[in-house]
Order: structure tokens, then sequence, then C-alpha cells
């Protein structure tokens, strides 16, 4: 009895140690939950079960914890009369742990109740252990307790953390996802409508309380009246006893009032928080609904400038097909302008076969052309010295020689030049055309022609020479009218300065390479000088003062005129303008009035040349003189005396003899006096006969040297045989010219087979007393060999 009363008062009201740890997982107490979180409903139906099994334990009936509660029902005797197996098992942390509350505290009361009874007040050992860890239990689960309210304040801060969290999802699904924002807002409800359920437990609570304080009374009431008689005086310390314990379980109550408030205020705190949180995601709500009307207008803009934009592509794909179509009819026309080129092509192609052919046929043709061409080689060469011998043996070239730097201003007798070899001169004393004369020669270069124009015109000359003609080439005029220019060159001449003597055998060299394969030739060159009527070597190695030579005066062609000067044989052009420039380091020379350098001697460069016909076998021989003349001024005009005028009359004697031999040549006079001088002795050879003969007459433009100018005019003129007298009958004077012409080349005819015939004749004695001749040992000087 006493201990269902004790039940009663502290039934239920102190969860036990399990329920902290385990929340709803023990028989007998309610899952541990928050104030907020809402209940489903197999907790709730779990929860009021628990309920009316506290109200069932304080009437006495068996609950969830069925076998604990029995452990500790102990209604056969008193406490100390309890065997030690059942205190031990009673004392099991097991059972301790698993039974009730209010089975404790009955326990706790029996025993009081019991040392209260005995006279001495001494409880037996054992069931002081037993007390004494029945009520250590009850401290630890009052403590757990206080436990379990701290670890809901945890779990407070924890939601509220897991609020803030939700509140983070919430953000990140901007989009605004409804349902969220619902269990949010809902929770608070629930937990509003939770609120009057946990007021209406405690009511029950209340209630029930009260009752077991009546029952207690009643109980009291009844132990008052059952043994007031044997304990009064132990009667008030009981009561005493029971009113501490009635205060503990008031204080108890006491803490577990605060516990509610601190709860309710907790609870109050986070439905503030709650509307605070709910106000923060209204307004980012809020924020999100501007955003998203934000996106919205922009999504409407998007979609109107996408429109427009598509208005351009679809006008650009309209465009693209128009250029499309374009191309299209382009290409067509360019496929049937490539199918008409194809046409044009196989045409073009058929042609060009039937063109193939015929030139196939052409140079078949030309190639029966090319192995005759030895033949017509030689046709050509004959044909060559035919027009030569026609144009006459002796041609004159006319030179104008220009002002020279610092004459620049200087009038000039020249007044035209004719293409035809004609050239005017003015005779300054008389302007005008009375006193013009004109000439005719062969050709008239003027001051501004190069050296190679000018040497252009003499090359086939060159060319007889290899073909075994004698030449003479000789440069006259007055002194400083450029013969040495014309004839050598300038001192340090260039290749474009060079003059004849350099070109001449370049151009022999070239000739003899090209007819290597027929011919095989070889020079050898001698450079002499008469000076004062004295022939000197001009390449001799001797020192001191020149020999004096002999000329020897030999008709045939091959023969040397001064066979005592040195032969030096030449393979290249740089050998010819080596033994040239040393020949003319010795040559004579001196100042005078007209000129600084004045040449005082005639300088003649003589090449001889063997050929061997490869193919017959026999020699062919040619000699080309190259003469620069001394000057022809008049010996008054070079205002010289003492040597310098022995010098020119000398040099004019030699001239004089010179003209003389031309003009008895050209008359065809039967006697030619070429032993007048030396100079037209050495030079017999190769003037008249077979040889061929070349005058360059050089003029000094300048008006000072009108007289010389024209007596040099005058005399090539001669030389020329060419009478340009005042106007003729043309008819007339052309048929007698004509005549003329034909009589002296049938004359020529005549003569060329006489000394032909004369040739033989000595060619023939030659063989018989000289062996060279045969094209063993030629006669020529080092050419000997
Ligand atoms: N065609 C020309 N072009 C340029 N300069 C020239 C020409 N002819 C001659 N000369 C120059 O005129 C000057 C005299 O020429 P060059 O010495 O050849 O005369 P020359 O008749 O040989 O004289 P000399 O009889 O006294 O030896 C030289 O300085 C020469 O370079």
């Amino acid at each position: 009895m006493a201990n269902s009363n004790y039940e009663n008062q502290s039934g239920g009201n102190l969860s036990n140690k399990n329920s902290n740890t385990t929340a709803g997982n023990v028989p007998g107490d309610a899952p541990l939950r928050g104030p907020l979180t809402p209940l489903s409903g197999e907790e709730r139906r779990k929860a009021s079960s628990d309920l009316k099994n506290q109200q069932q334990s304080t009437t006495g009936l068996h609950h969830g914890g069925h076998n604990f509660h029995e452990v500790f029902q102990w209604k056969q005797g008193r406490y100390a009369d309890l065997p030690g197996a059942k205190i031990s098992e009673m004392m099991k942390s097991n059972s301790l742990d698993n039974a009730p509350t209010q089975s404790l505290l009955s326990v706790v009361n029996g025993i009081l109740d019991e040392s209260l009874d005995r006279k001495n007040g001494e409880i037996p050992h054992r069931v002081a252990c037993l007390l004494r860890k029945v009520v250590q239990e009850i401290e630890r689960r009052i403590s757990t307790q206080a436990d379990h309210l701290r670890t809901q304040n945890n779990l407070f801060k924890i939601r509220e953390e897991k609020y803030k969290s939700r509140i983070r999802v919430l953000e990140t699904l901007a989009a605004g996802n409804g349902e969220e924002i619902k269990i949010v807002t809902v929770h608070p409800q629930q937990t509003k409508t939770e609120s009057p359920k946990v007021e209406e437990n405690q009511k029950v609570e209340e209630k029930v309380k009260d009752k077991r304080e009546s029952v207690k009374e009643t109980d009291k009431h009844e132990i008052h009246e059952h043994e007031t008689s044997k304990h009064e005086i132990d009667k008030q310390a009981i009561k005493q006893e029971t009113e501490k314990h009635i205060r503990e379980i008031a204080s108890l109550k006491q803490e577990l009032e605060m516990a509610k408030t601190i709860h309710e205020q907790q609870c109050l705190e986070m439905q503030k928080e709650t509307e605070g949180v709910k106000a923060g995601l209204q307004a980012r709500l809020n924020e999100l609904e501007s955003l998203l009307n934000d996106s919205n207008n922009r999504v409407k803009e998007l979609k109107t400038s996408a429109k427009s934009k598509c208005q351009s592509w679809s006008m650009k794909v309209n465009n693209y097909q128009s250029f499309m179509d374009s191309q299209f009819h382009a290409m067509r026309d360019l496929r049937f302008t490539s199918d008409a080129i194809k046409q044009e092509l196989l045409k073009t192609q058929k042609s060009y076969f039937e063109e193939f052919n015929l030139l196939e046929v052409k140079l078949k043709a030309l190639a029966d052309a090319a192995g005759n061409y030895r033949e017509v080689l030689n046709e050509n060469r004959k044909l060559f010295n035919e027009i030569q011998d026609l144009r006459g043996n002796i041609r004159v070239f006319c030179r104008v020689r220009p002002f020279l730097p610092g004459q620049n201003g200087k009038q000039t007798i020249v007044e035209s030049i004719g293409d035809n070899g004609q050239l005017v001169v003015t005779n300054p004393a008389k302007p005008g055309k009375e006193g013009q004369k004109t000439f005719k020669f062969n050709k008239v270069f003027g001051p501004a022609a190069t050296q190679g124009e000018v040497f252009a015109d003499i090359q086939p000359f060159i060319q007889s020479v290899v073909d075994g003609y004698n030449v003479c080439i000789f440069a006259y005029g007055q002194t400083g009218s450029g013969k040495t220019y014309t004839m050598t060159g300038p001192n340090d001449a260039t290749e474009e300065e060079w003059g004849v003597n350099f070109r001449a055998l370049n151009n022999l060299f070239k000739i003899s390479q090209n007819r290597r394969s027929t011919f095989q030739y070889e020079v050898g060159v001698q450079v002499v000088e008469i000076y004062n009527d004295q022939v000197r070597d001009l390449l001799s190695n001797r020192t001191g003062p020149a020999k004096k030579m002999g000329v020897t005066s030999i008709s045939q062609p091959n023969g040397l005129a001064v066979p005592d000067a040195s032969m030096h044989p030449v393979l290249s052009t740089t050998d010819v303008i080596d033994l040239i420039n040393l020949g003319f380091k010795n040559r004579t020379v001196s100042a005078t009035a007209l000129n600084e350098r004045s040449s005082r001697s005639h300088s003649i460069v003589t090449v001889h040349v063997r050929g061997k016909d490869l193919k017959a076998g026999n020699y062919i021989y040619g000699n080309l003189h190259l003469v620069d003349l001394a000057g022809s001024e008049r010996v008054d005009r070079s205002e010289v005396t003492g040597d310098r005028l022995k010098e020119a009359q000398h040099i004019n004697k030699s001239l004089s003899s010179l003209g003389d031999v031309i003009f008895a040549l050209a008359q065809k006079s039967p006697h030619v006096p070429y032993r007048n001088s030396k100079l037209t002795q050495v030079l017999q050879s190769s003037l008249g006969g077979q040889a061929k003969t070349l005058m360059f007459v050089q003029l000094n433009p300048d008006v000072t040297s009108y007289s010389e100018s024209l007596s040099t005019l005058k005399f090539a003129e001669r030389v020329s045989g060419v009478e340009l007298g005042a106007a003729r009958s043309s008819k007339e004077g052309k048929d007698v010219k004509e005549l003329m012409e034909q009589m002296a080349s049938l004359k020529d005819t005549i003569a060329k087979k006489d000394e032909e015939i004369e040739r033989l004749h000595l060619l023939k004695d030659l063989k018989n007393g000289y062996p060279g001749v045969d094209g063993e040992q030629p006669r020529t000087g080092s050419l000997r060999n």
C-alpha cells in the first residue's frame, strides 16, 4: 500500500536514463523530441500510450517495463527481511536502469517507512546499500533530466542551424521552390498547434498531481489513525520527513517548471527567430521576384532582339541565296566558256601538230643545209672577198674627234655628216654656203661614235687576214686628231675603250677559235717604229739604243718585211695587250706646240697569221699591219726647230711617199714607188696587189685647225679616189662612172690572175728550194716550228 502511494507521488515525472540517449526507443518513456518538431501519427500514438501507462502505473497496473517493475515490488514482507539474492538482483544496474522512477521512489519510501517503524531505527546494511543505490539512481536521473534540458537547448541550436542551412538551400533554389517555402512557413504553425497540446499535458499532469496529493493525504490520515496510539512521537518525525520529501518534490517541480518556462521562452525565441527568418525569406522572396521580373524583362528584350536578328538573318539568307543563284549562273557561263576554250585548245593543238610536222620538214631541210654549211661558209668567204675587191682595195674612213674636256664652247668646222659617207666642212673665214666644202668617203664617224661602232665596220678586214689576205689599217691626220686613240685607245684603256689593235687581235683569236675544227692557227706579233726613216724593234730585249734594222723588199704574201725584228707568238688578247703596251712604252714621243705627247714616229704592229687547213693539210698566210702614223701637221705650225724639225721633215717625207704609193696604186701605175721611204717599204706587202688597205682619216674639229684639216681631207679624198666636184650630169656621169668601174674591175681581175700565176710560180720555186712551204717548215720568224 505504502509502496503504491510513493509510486503515485513520483510516477512518470522523471524519464529514465535510456530515454535521454535514444529518444523514443525505451519502453515506458515518450521519445525525446524538440518542442517545434511536428509529431508523426505513429509518434503521437506512442506518446499517448506512454501517458496511459504512466497513469496505469499510478493505479498499480503493469506497464511496458513489467519485469523491472516487478523486481521492485515487494509486498510479502519488510525490506529488512529481503533475501540477499533479491537485493542483489535489485541492485543490478540493468534492473535499476530499467525500473520506473515511481518504483524507485516507492522503494525509498518503503525503506524509510520501515526504518521509522523500527524502534531503534536501524536499517540493515544490505538494505542501506540498496537505498543508496536507488537514491543514486534517482539523483542520476535528475541530473540526466538537467542534461536532457541542456541537450534540448543544444538541439534547438542545431535546429536553428538547420533552418539557416534550409534558408541557404532556399536561396540557391532562387527559382522559387514553393514547396520549400511552404515547409518553412508551415513549421511554426505546427509548433503553434502543438503548444496547446503541451499545455493540455501539463494540466493533466497537474490533475494527477492533485489526485496524488489527495490520495497521499488520505493515506497519511489512515496511517495516522492507525498508528496514533503507538507512534505519536515518531509520527511527527515522519511527518517532518515526509514534508522534507514533499519539499524536495516541490523543488523538483519548481525545477521542472523552470525548465518548462525556459522551454517556452526558447519556443518563443524560436518563434521569433522563425518569424525573422520568415521575414528574411519574404525579403529574399521579394528580391527573387524582382529578379524574376528583371529576368522576364530581359527575356522579353532578348526575344525582341532575337526577332530582329532573325529578320536580318532571313534577309541575309535571301541575299546569300540570290548571290548563290548569280554564282550558279556565272559557273554555268564559265562552264560554257571552258568548253569553248577546250574546243579552241583542241583546234590549236591540231594546228600545232600540223605546224610541228611542217617544222620537222623544215628542220630536216635545215639539217641538210647545215650539212652544206662548210661549203656555204667557203662560198660566203669568197663572196665577201669579191665584194671587197669590187668596192676597191683602198677604203677610207673619216673619224671626227670630239672636243676634249675643257674645250667646250669651241667652234667646229664640221657642218654635217651624212650616212652615205658625206662630210661637209665650213671655212670659218667664209661663213655660209660659199665657205662649205663637201667630201665623200666610204664612211664618216662623228664625234659621238664609239670604239665598238668603229671596229664593227672594219671587222671584215680582220676576217680577210684569217682567210690569207694581207691587210693594212693606218691612221692618218694631224697631231692630236685622235690617231692613237683610234688605233690603240687611251692610256690604261678599259675593254670598252680598246682601239683597233686590241679589238682586231681579240677578234682574230675568236675567229681562229670558231674555226678550230677546220683550221689550226698560229699568231705572231712584231712591233716596230720608223723614226727619222729608221726602223726600230720596239719589243727588242736589248738595252741601250735600238738596233737599226734593214727592210727586205719582198713581194710574196708570207714574207717578212723586217726579218730582224723580234717575233712574239701570242695565244690570247692578254698577251697582245702586254706586248703592245710594252712596245708603245718604247715609242719615241715628245711635246709639240700642238700635242703635249706627240708621236714623233710611225708605229707599226704587224700580226702574222699562219693557218693550217686540217682537211687539206696546206697552209694559208695573212699579215695585218696596224699603223699609227706620226702627225701630218705642217712644220711651221708645229713651231719646231733642230731635232724636232728634222723629225717633222722625215715624217712629212714618209707621209708624202705613202701618198705617192697610194696614188700610184689607185692609178694602176706600172711603177709604184715603194722604195721612197722605209714606211712604204715595210708596208709594201699590204699596199696594193691582193692586199686590202684601210685608211682612217682623223679630223680635229676645232676651227683653229681648219687649214690642216682641209689639207688632210683633200689628201684622203685623193686616196679614196673619189672625186666629188661640182654637180655633174647625173645620167651621163653615172654611165661613164659605171663603165670606168667595170673597166677597173676587169683590169683588177686580170692583175689578180697575173699575181696568182706569179705566186704559184714562186711557190713552186720555193717548194723546190725551201721545204717549209709544203706545211712542214714555214718561213715566218718565231712561227717557224
Ligand atoms: N674619239 C675620241 N674620243 C675621245 N677622246 C679622243 C678621241 N680621239 C682623240 N681623243 C683624245 O684626244 C687627244 C689626242 O689624241 P691622240 O693622242 O690619239 O692624237 P694623235 O693623233 O695620236 O696625236 P699624235 O700624232 O701627236 O700622236 C687624246 O687625249 C685622246 O684621248
